[in-house]
């Protein structure tokens, strides 16, 4: 059968584990593509320009929204965060599928503008294991860590709103059931019994 490339969105709370378990999925599916995402925060020690993201001030976020660049873009944690599109497009047409690590507002305006992506949503074993994840990470003082415990539940409250839930209590074990929903939609072309909630 005909593998398709296809979007695929995964969101979840600040300090769920979403880049550590993307991460170990760009490790295990090479062939997954690459894409950047453009924001107006600042950079953390150690991240690049066109690595982590795309840096960039308010005046030249607003250009390129004005200029419809963006696939989806939303303000996050108090600052703004995009997906270009011409990150997206050139994946595609490379025949690769593309994951896409953006917040739930984004997740459900790609939705709207590509009815055909998957959406999944990865979820905390406990409220308890999340704080304790957001604070081990060390990367966010007290104010910081509050908003994003905030907006967890928020996020939170609309997971039924996805296509599937994927809880990261075991790294390994989360990959592995990211891996399944990625090969079962990209062999299918659509929704599948096994693998929707
Ligand atoms: N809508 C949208 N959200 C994004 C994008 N890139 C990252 N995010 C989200 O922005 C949030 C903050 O990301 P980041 O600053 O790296 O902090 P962290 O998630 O706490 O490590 C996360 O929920 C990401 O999923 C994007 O291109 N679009
Ligand atoms: N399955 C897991 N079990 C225990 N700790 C985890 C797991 N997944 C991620 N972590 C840890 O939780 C913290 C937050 O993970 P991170 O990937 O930065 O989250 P997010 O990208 O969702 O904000 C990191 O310190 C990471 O090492």
């Amino acid at each position: 059968m005909a593998r398709r490339a296809r979007i695929f969105v995964v969101s979840g709370p600040s300090g769920v584990g979403k880049g550590t378990l993307v991460a170990l999925l760009r490790e295990r599916l090479s062939c997954l593509g690459l894409t950047v995402s453009a924001t107006t925060r600042e950079p953390r020690p150690g991240e690049k320009d066109g690595v982590s993201y795309y840096f960039m001030d308010d005046a030249e976020f607003d250009r390129r929204v004005a200029a419809g660049e963006f696939l989806e873009w939303a303000w996050v944690h108090g600052h703004r965060y995009g997906t270009l599109r011409s990150e997206v497009e050139r994946v595609l047409a490379s025949g690769s599928s593309v994951v896409l690590e953006i917040d739930v507002q984004g997740g459900l305006s790609v939705r709207a503008s590509m009815p055909d992506a998957v959406l999944v949503f990865v979820e905390p074993p406990s409220v308890e294991e999340l704080e304790r994840r957001l604070r081990g990470r060390g990367t966010e003082d007290e104010s910081q860590i509050e908003t994003r415990l905030q907006n967890a539940r928020s996020e939170m409250d609309r997971a039924p709103e996805y296509d599937v839930r994927i809880v990261n209590d075991d790294l390994d074990r989360a990959c592995s059931e990211l891996e399944e929903v990625i090969h079962t939609y990209e062999m299918d072309g659509g929704p599948s019994e096994d693998v929707r909630d």
